[in-house]
């Protein structure tokens, strides 16, 4: 399945459907008053998060979401029908932002978490509200108001605890293959890694976590070189970053320029990303013998101003991948878990309640009665005999 990570999709909301002005006889009140129904509520748009899916590819060809009108009221008090919500079904870790505005909306970060992204227009009222003994009718307004409308990106941020930090051919896809299930394509050449991998690691029986492989950086990255740092967003939400680093890359460039250079990307992309704890892991000691390995590892380290959390490691032979892995899982259970921005069902609710409140109160403050004239009123009027 073709990974896509990010599309642009426009949602709209349905109108409020028109209140309707209504009277039994012929420009008079009916005894019990005028009887027009209010109309019913526009649709809302929601998205909501589906641990089912994993990529935002229909949204690709598909760009346009929309809910229904609420349906207008009728006479005799019949209230026009609310129509359905429309909910829009995006994979965990879809991050949402408003185009026009640049307002982040949310994050849906779990199973069934849902988000109000375009909000139904309020009904219209029919005439039926507005009780009076005269022969005059409303001057409110009976259209209901129109549904939001919002061009939406939407962004699908992979949910790992740990990132894999590195340039081409450091041995990144080696390593989640050697600690994980997981099995993404190994080559000897840069850029094999082109979509990135999830792979969920097990220390212990009960104890995992997930660590994402992504496709290698350069220097130059932050203006496009390779594949640029567009996967960087994907590190965003880890809590740790382990920084792969080649000691003995084929190339002959030197390790400690090679590390410098991954993290001054780091520091265009994001500085918050960059403050993350981030690791040393030096990678392919098996090249070496193991003192000249060691040595040069601490050559690395001092040249580079660490003294704290360096590993050196074989991912292709596994061996000093456990420490590793032990060390992480240890600071991990020692973090508090991140809070996402989210808007729950119950905001949800007051919100529309709110909204609901105010326009019942507005309806209030308008109850006076005028001379009515057909043509103030974009509706359907119904005379009953
Ligand atoms: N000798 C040795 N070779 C390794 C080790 N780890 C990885 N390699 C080799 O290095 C090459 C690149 O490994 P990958 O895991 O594909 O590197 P990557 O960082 O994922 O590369 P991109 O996906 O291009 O960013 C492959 O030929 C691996 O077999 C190691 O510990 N020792
Ligand atoms: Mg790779």
């Amino acid at each position: 399945m073709k990974f896509v990570d990010e599309v642009e999709i426009r949602v709209e909301a349905g109108d409020g459907g028109a209140g309707i002005v209504s009277f039994r006889r012929e420009k008079y009140i009916p005894e019990g008053g005028p009887d027009g129904g209010d109309g019913g509520d526009g649709g809302s748009v929601y998205l909501q998060a589906d641990e089912n899916l994993n990529t935002l590819i229909d949204y690709q060809f598909e760009r346009f979401h929309r809910a229904d009108r609420g349906t207008n009221g009728r006479s005799r008090n019949c209230t026009g029908k609310k129509s359905d919500d429309l909910i829009i079904m995006v994979p965990v870790g879809t991050r949402i932002m408003d185009v026009d505005t640049q307002e982040g909306l949310g994050d849906l970060t779990q199973h069934g978490q849902k988000i109000l992204v375009a909000k139904g227009g309020f009904h219209g009222l029919g005439n039926a509200r507005f009780k009076s003994s005269t022969n005059r009718a409303p001057r409110q307004k009976t259209l209901g108001t129109e549904g939001e409308v919002r061009n939406l990106k939407l962004e699908l941020l992979l949910l790992a605890d740990v990132g894999l930090l590195g340039l081409p051919n450091a041995g990144k896809s080696t390593f989640i293959r050697s600690v994980s299930a997981a099995k993404p394509k190994v080559a000897d050449y840069p850029f094999t890694t082109l979509i990135p991998n999830l792979g969920v690691v097990r220390p212990e029986a009960n104890k995992s976590f997930v660590i994402a492989d992504i496709p290698g950086l350069i220097e130059g990255a932050s203006d496009g070189a390779g594949l640029g740092i567009q996967f960087l967003k994907h590190l965003e939400r880890c809590r740790i970053l382990l920084h792969i680093i080649d000691v003995m890359p084929v190339d002959g460039s030197n390790p400690v320029d090679n590390a410098f250079a991954i993290v001054n990307e780091l520091h265009q992309y994001s500085p918050k990303l960059a403050e993350k704890p981030r690791w040393l892991v030096f990678n392919k000691i098996d090249l070496l013998p193991a003192d000249e390995a060691k040595a040069l590892c601490e050559k690395i380290a001092q040249e580079l101003g660490e003294t704290e959390n360096i590993y050196s490691i074989s991912a292709i032979n596994k061996s000093n991948t456990q420490p590793l892995i032990h060390d992480v899982m240890t600071l991990l259970e020692s973090m508090p878990k991140e809070k996402f921005v989210e808007t729950t069902d119950e905001e949800v609710e007051f919100k529309w309640d709110t909204y609901h409140q105010k326009a019942a109160k507005k309806s209030d403050d308008d109850d006076d009665w005028d001379e009515w004239n057909e043509d103030d009123y974009d509706v359907e009027v119904v005379y009953e005999r």
